[in-house]
């Protein structure tokens, strides 16, 4: 079975729509920074604080590739930070990128102090645009997110879900 990996900058929609698409759909997800959190105890704040980004991303990768079952896997926004995660979702699933834009991710974001990553104006503006380019390179589909709401985006994942047959094929 494939695995469907959703991808995108911090605040584009990945959790939202994960966890939507298995309260409408009854599709099973998991949110990677929850599954983090989950098997250290800690919040990632926390492991951030006290023990750096290296740190964190390892634990990343490590818990990336233990989520062998799930269908739908809400990725955090730095995922693709190593290419090796790239590599990793790209032999095993398919990745969709929620493309969203950097003003509209700045409304939703201010004022969010659960995001250690999310800092002034200059250094978010400078890491979208690199990851940007990287989300476009990796991704196998983009579905765009701008000025669309929760329902609208889901169904379109949906229907490429059961258009490709994505999660049932054995390849
Ligand atoms: N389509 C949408 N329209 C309006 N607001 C949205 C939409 N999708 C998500 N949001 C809002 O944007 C904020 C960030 O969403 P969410 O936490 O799902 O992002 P994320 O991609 O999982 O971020 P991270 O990479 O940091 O985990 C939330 O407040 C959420 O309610
Ligand atoms: O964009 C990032 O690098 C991050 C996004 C979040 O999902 C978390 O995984 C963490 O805050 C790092
Ligand atoms: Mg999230």
């Amino acid at each position: 079975m494939k695995q469907l990996y959703l991808i995108g900058f911090m605040g584009s929609g990945k959790t939202t729509v994960g966890r939507s698409i298995k309260e409408q759909y009854g599709i099973d997800y998991i949110d990677l920074d929850e599954a983090i959190e989950g098997r250290l105890h800690k919040r990632i704040v926390d492991i951030f604080k006290e023990e750096g980004e290296e740190a964190f991303r390892t634990y990343e990768t490590e818990t990336l590739k233990a989520l062998k079952t799930t269908p739908i896997i809400a990725t955090g926004g730095g995922i693709i930070e190593r290419s090796e995660n790239i590599s990793y979702m790209k032999e095993n699933g398919i990745i969709i990128y929620l493309k969203t834009s950097f003003d509209t991710i700045k409304l939703r974001l201010t004022r969010d102090q659960s995001r250690p990553l999310w800092k002034d104006e200059k250094q978010n503006k400078a890491l979208f645009d690199k990851r940007n380019k990287i989300y476009e390179y990796s991704a196998d589909y983009i579905v765009h997110c701008d000025n669309r709401t929760t329902k609208e985006i889901i169904e379109e994942i949906v229907s490429l879900y059961r258009y490709k047959g994505i999660l049932d094929s054995e390849d």
